[in-house]
């Protein structure tokens, strides 16, 4: 991911003591920082692919610490020195309140963030939308939700890991590290790491890489960011669809939703219709174009571009 950064801060203290100042969020910023090749062109070869793959890391296992409960036994044993316990929880904390503090502790890491979309959406939307994705869809697990919140701090935040797990216990961190790319990589590199390592990651890791994709892919759809054209937008599909095939079987719900988009989706470019994914979804027909085109006649100022029910 690469968030467009307002005024980076140094936030690497730990919480609670993290900056809180959130004044520079009206202020305006630079284009986005990152411009990556035309991935169409650049996306690796089938040959490149095998051979990556034949150098796969061995699987990781995900064995996660006993389940919570709702009355917050995490506290104790865990030998924590924050006053939470190895789940990241003090006595009498609830499902809700670690939620709270997990969101409240992304907020702020991402406070001075927006996304590369034309409305320079606030980029905690982002990590909102993922947890949203994966809880409507009937995950219920709190590690995997909250680990869904904070999925990007490491990569693009002052955050560290040994952060997230002295705060929110070591199955969140453990996950968010899964989620993390390297950063030293370049853009093309990340994305073939991603296509190469899928395979390999714990079922709470792809769930939340399919939530990721999911809300990359439709805003992207929706309101592409800045500079992306059709062939950009295509690129990002086809390697998203690659990724998230791999990781459907750890949520079908989720797999489904994917599935019905990269058939369903377009985007109109300078009045022009183009499937976001050209190997699965087909041109429209005249038929559908028609209805598009009177729908978006009678769009009022303020309407969504898109109808939903047609693309989604
Ligand atoms: N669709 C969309 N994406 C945005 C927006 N703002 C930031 N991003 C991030 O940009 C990345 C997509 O742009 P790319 O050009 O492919 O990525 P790059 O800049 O990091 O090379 C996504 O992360 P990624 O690293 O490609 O994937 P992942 O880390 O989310 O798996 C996404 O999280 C936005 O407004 N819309």
């Amino acid at each position: 991911m690469s968030p467009i950064k307002l005024n980076p801060s140094s936030s690497s203290s730990s919480f609670p003591s993290y900056n809180t100042n959130n004044n520079h969020l009206a202020q305006p910023h630079p284009s986005p920082l990152r411009h990556t090749n035309n991935l169409l062109l650049n996306s690796p070869t089938p040959s490149e692919m095998m051979e990556l793959s034949v150098s796969t890391p061995p699987p990781k296992t995900f064995t996660p610490s006993p389940p919570m409960s709702r009355e917050g036994s995490g506290g104790g044993g865990g030998g924590a020195s924050n006053g939470f316990g190895s789940l990241g929880r003090s006595t009498g904390e609830g499902e809700l309140g670690v939620l709270l503090r997990t969101l409240d502790f992304a907020a702020r890491k991402h406070s001075c963030q927006r996304r590369k979309d034309v409305d320079q959406t606030p980029y905690i939307n982002h990590p909102i939308a993922v947890a949203n994705f994966l809880s409507s869809t009937g995950v219920t697990d709190v590690r995997v939700l909250q680990a869904a919140i904070l999925h990007d701090t490491v990569e693009d935040t002052h955050t560290t890991v040994e952060e997230i797990a002295q705060l929110f216990g070591t199955d969140v961190a453990r996950i968010v590290e899964e989620c993390t790319d390297n950063t030293e990589l370049s853009g093309q590199q990340r994305k073939i790491e991603q296509l190469r390592t899928a395979p390999y990651k714990s079922k709470e890791a792809q769930q939340v890489k399919l939530a990721d994709k999911m809300h990359n892919l439709e805003s992207i759809r929706r309101s592409p960011p800045v500079g992306w054209g059709v062939k950009r937008i295509q690129a990002y599909f086809i390697w998203a669809k690659q990724v998230t095939d791999v990781c459907g079987p750890a949520h079908p719900p989720l797999a489904r939703q994917l599935q019905n988009l990269y058939e369903t989706a377009y985007t109109r470019v300078n009045g022009v219709y183009y499937p976001c994914h050209p190997e699965v979804c087909g041109p429209l027909t005249e038929e559908e174009q028609e209805l598009v085109d009177s729908r978006l006649r009678s769009l009022k100022e303020g309407d969504q571009m898109c109808p939903e029910p047609l693309f989604f």
